[in-house]
């Protein structure tokens, strides 16, 4: 299975994200911000970073690149498509979630080992966790917090739209402790915390308790691979 990285200027863990893929078993191929074809590929993933240098507002920009419109064209018919953190954030940017992401509620950058609650497993990319599974990957960005008007919580939460929940501590002030969404048909992902920071045992945050030690995020990309091969 081919499984696209867009780099934009300021792209940071492109590399990371596409070193995922393989080690899930698929093969990455890289996307350029500036073109207009998305090479075929069967998913693709928004990587985290500092597209644009963070200009307006994180992900603003990047949401206009030129990739992007076919990118939401094919999104909107149903290709997997992953953003982590600047890629959530071009996500939403893009409407192609809900709601928006601001400043962290303390006012600084956070990086830590962050725990989760996986909400929902009936999308593309969390199919292969258990309901409710907790995992434990990094986090690292400025502008995290999660917002919506009133309405559009509502809707988020009644329809089963979290995909991720930070557990034990909120950090950044997200509206009901929200850390990813999906969208209805469960195709479109995004998320704060970095699931292509923990794929290799050694390298991820520390799960002992689960002798899963620092691969806590693989399953986001065994999940595309597998509900492609499912397709
Ligand atoms: N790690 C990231 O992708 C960071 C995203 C964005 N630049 C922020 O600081 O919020």
């Amino acid at each position: 299975m081919r499984v696209g990285v867009i780099t934009f200027p300021g792209s940071l863990d492109d590399r990371d994200a596409q070193r995922a893929v393989e080690i899930a078993g698929g093969t990455p191929i890289a996307l350029w911000h500036a073109d207009h074809d998305l090479q075929g590929v069967d998913a693709v993933v928004l990587p985290g970073g500092f597209s644009y240098g963070d200009y307006l507002r994180c992900g603003a920009i990047a949401s206009r690149a030129p990739i992007m419109a076919e990118l939401k064209d094919a999104a909107n018919k149903g290709l997997p498509v992953l953003g982590i953190c600047n890629g959530f954030q071009m996500l939403v940017e893009s409407h192609l979630l809900p709601g928006g992401l601001i400043r962290n509620a303390g006012g600084r950058f956070v990086c830590r080992d962050q725990r989760l609650r996986v909400e929902n497993i009936d999308t593309a990319w969390t199919n292969a966790y258990e309901q409710d599974e907790e995992i434990t990957i990094p986090l690292k960005n400025g502008e995290g917090a999660y917002i919506a008007d009133d309405e559009t919580l509502k809707r988020i939460e009644g329809e089963g739209l979290v995909a991720f929940r930070y557990l034990g501590v909120n950090p950044n002030g997200s509206l009901n402790d929200i850390a990813g969404l999906r969208n209805e048909r469960g195709n479109v992902v995004g998320l704060m915390p970095h699931p292509e920071h923990a794929v290799e045992p050694g390298f991820g945050p520390d799960t002992p308790e689960r002798m899963r030690s620092g691969i806590d995020g693989l399953g986001m990309f065994a999940s595309v691979l597998r509900s492609l091969a499912q397709a």
